[in-house]
C-alpha cells in the first residue's frame, strides 16, 4: 500500500510523467493542512458531533459552538478527504470515519489523533534543530503527567488499528497454540492490548507487561477496563536496566519500543530476552520498518523513521538490523510477517 499522487486520466498521467506537477507544493502547502484538519476535527469533537444521522452545518454547530465560517471550511476539506459525505446540505460521516475516528470503535485511532494534536505537533518545530544536532526530544525523560496520559491514550489507539491482525497472524509456539500453560513478557507493554488479545484467545497464557512507572500509572486503568484479572499484569521496570530472568517465558513481545533504543541498547535487550526465553520460545519485535534506501520508496516506514529519530534519537531499523540483534543473541531467524492493513509494518520473529 502506498500514499501517492495518483493521476485520474491519461492527460494527468502524462503531466506527471513530464514532470509538470509541482509535487513539493502539494507536500509543503497541502499535506500539513490535511494533517492538522484531521487533528483539530477529532480534538474539537467534530466527528463525534456528526455521530448520529446527517446534519447541516448549523446543526453540527449547535453542540460545537465554533465559528461557522471556519467550521464550513474545515468540513469542506474533511469531505474532500473522505471523512464526510455531503448531500442536500447535510454532512454524514463516511464508514471509514465512523470506524476510525469515533472514540468507541475497537479500531478507533481517536486517542492517537488527540495525542498528536496536543503533544507531538509541536515537536515538528524541532526538526531543524534535530537535523543539526542529531539529538531527539527524548520525551520519556521530560513528559508531564498530563502528557504521559495523552501518550498512553495515543498508544492504545495506535494499537487498536493493528491488534486484530496481530492476534490473527502472530506466530506462536506449539505450547501456546495447543492451549497449554504458557507465559509471555511484553516489554514496554503499556495498555497491554497485544497481550490481552492473545490471552483472550489462549486462556492458559499469562502475560507480564513491563513498563516505566509513569506509563503504568496512566495505563493501569486502561488495562483494568479489559477485566483480565491476574492473567495480564503490569510490572514496573526499565528494560534497559532490569534482568528478565532465565527460561521464564514462551513468548517475548517488544512492540514499538526498539525505535526508542540505540542499536547497542537493542542488542543488550535481545541478549536478556534470549536468556529469558524457554527453548523454542519466540521473540517478536513488532515495528515500523526502515526501508532500504535501495529498495522502492515506502512513505510510512521512512516517515516514522524520521519521526522516531526526532522524538527518540534512535529511529526505525531495517529487517536485517533487527535480525542481526536476534542472531547475535543466539536466536534463530524464524519469520517476518508484514501487516496487510498497515503499510511498512512487520513482526520480526526469532526462535530460541
Ligand atoms: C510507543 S509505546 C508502545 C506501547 C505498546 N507496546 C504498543 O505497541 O502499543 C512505548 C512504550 O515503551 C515504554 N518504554 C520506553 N522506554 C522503556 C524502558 N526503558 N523500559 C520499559 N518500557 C519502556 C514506554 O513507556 C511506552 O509505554
Amino acid at each position: 500500500m502506498q500514499l501517492t499522487v495518483t493521476p485520474e486520466n491519461l492527460l494527468e498521467w502524462i503531466a506527471l510523467r513530464a514532470n509538470l506537477v509541482p509535487i513539493p507544493l502539494l507536500h509543503a502547502q497541502i499535506m500539513p493542512v490535511l494533517a492538522k484538519a484531521v487533528l483539530e476535527a477529532a480534538d474539537k469533537g467534530i466527528f463525534e458531533a456528526a455521530r448520529y444521522g446527517s446534519k447541516t452545518l448549523a446543526e453540527l454547530n449547535v453542540t460545537l459552538q465554533l465559528n461557522e465560517k471556519a467550521l464550513g471550511e474545515l468540513m469542506g476539506l474533511l469531505t474532500a478527504m473522505g471523512y464526510f459525505n455531503f448531500r442536500n446540505n447535510r454532512f454524514t460521516l463516511t464508514r471509514m470515519a465512523r470506524r476510525f475516528t469515533l472514540s468507541d470503535d475497537p479500531r478507533s485511532v481517536h486517542g492517537l489523533i488527540v495525542f498528536n494534536n496536543r503533544v507531538t505537533w509541536d515537536w515538528m518545530n524541532h526538526l531543524g534543530e534535530y537535523l543539526q544536532t542529531g539529538k531527539g526530544i527524548q520525551y520519556h525523560d521530560t513528559f508531564t503527567p498530563e502528557q504521559w496520559h495523552y501518550y498512553q491514550l495515543g498508544m492504545v489507539a495506535a494499537s487498536n488499528a493493528e491488534v486484530s491482525e496481530f492476534a490473527r497472524r502472530v506466530p506462536l509456539t506449539k505450547t501456546i497454540r495447543s492451549g497449554n500453560v504458557a507465559t509471555m513478557l511484553d516489554i514496554g507493554g503499556s495498555h497491554g492490548n497485544h497481550a490481552v488479545a492473545l490471552c483472550r484467545k489462549y486462556p492458559a497464557l499469562t502475560a507480564t507487561l513491563l513498563d516505566l512507572p509513569q506509563a503504568i500509572e496512566q495505563a493501569a486503568p486502561m488495562l483494568a477496563k479489559q477485566q483480565m484479572g491476574n492473567q495480564v499484569q503490569h510490572q514496573v521496570g526499565n528494560a534497559l536496566i532490569d534482568d528478565f530472568g532465565e527460561n521464564a517465558f514462551d513468548l517475548v513481545l517488544m512492540s514499538n519500543v526498539a525505535h526508542h533504543f540505540t542499536p547497542e541498547e537493542n542488542q543488550d535487550v535481545a541478549n536478556k530476552v534470549a536468556k529469558a526465553l524457554r527453548p523454542n520460545g519466540l521473540f517478536i519485535i513488532n515495528e515500523f520498518i526502515r526501508p532500504d534506501l535501495s529498495s522502492p520508496p515506502e512513505l510510512v516506514g521512512s516517515s516514522t523513521n524520521l519521526f522516531y529519530g526526532l522524538s527518540s534519537t534512535a529511529g526505525n531499523y531495517s529487517i536485517a538490523e533487527i535480525q542481526a540483534w536476534q542472531q547475535a543473541a543466539g536466536l534463530a531467524t524464524h519469520k517476518v510477517v508484514w501487516y496487510r492493513t498497515i503499510p511498512g509494518r512487520a513482526m520480526v520473529v526469532a526462535r530460541k
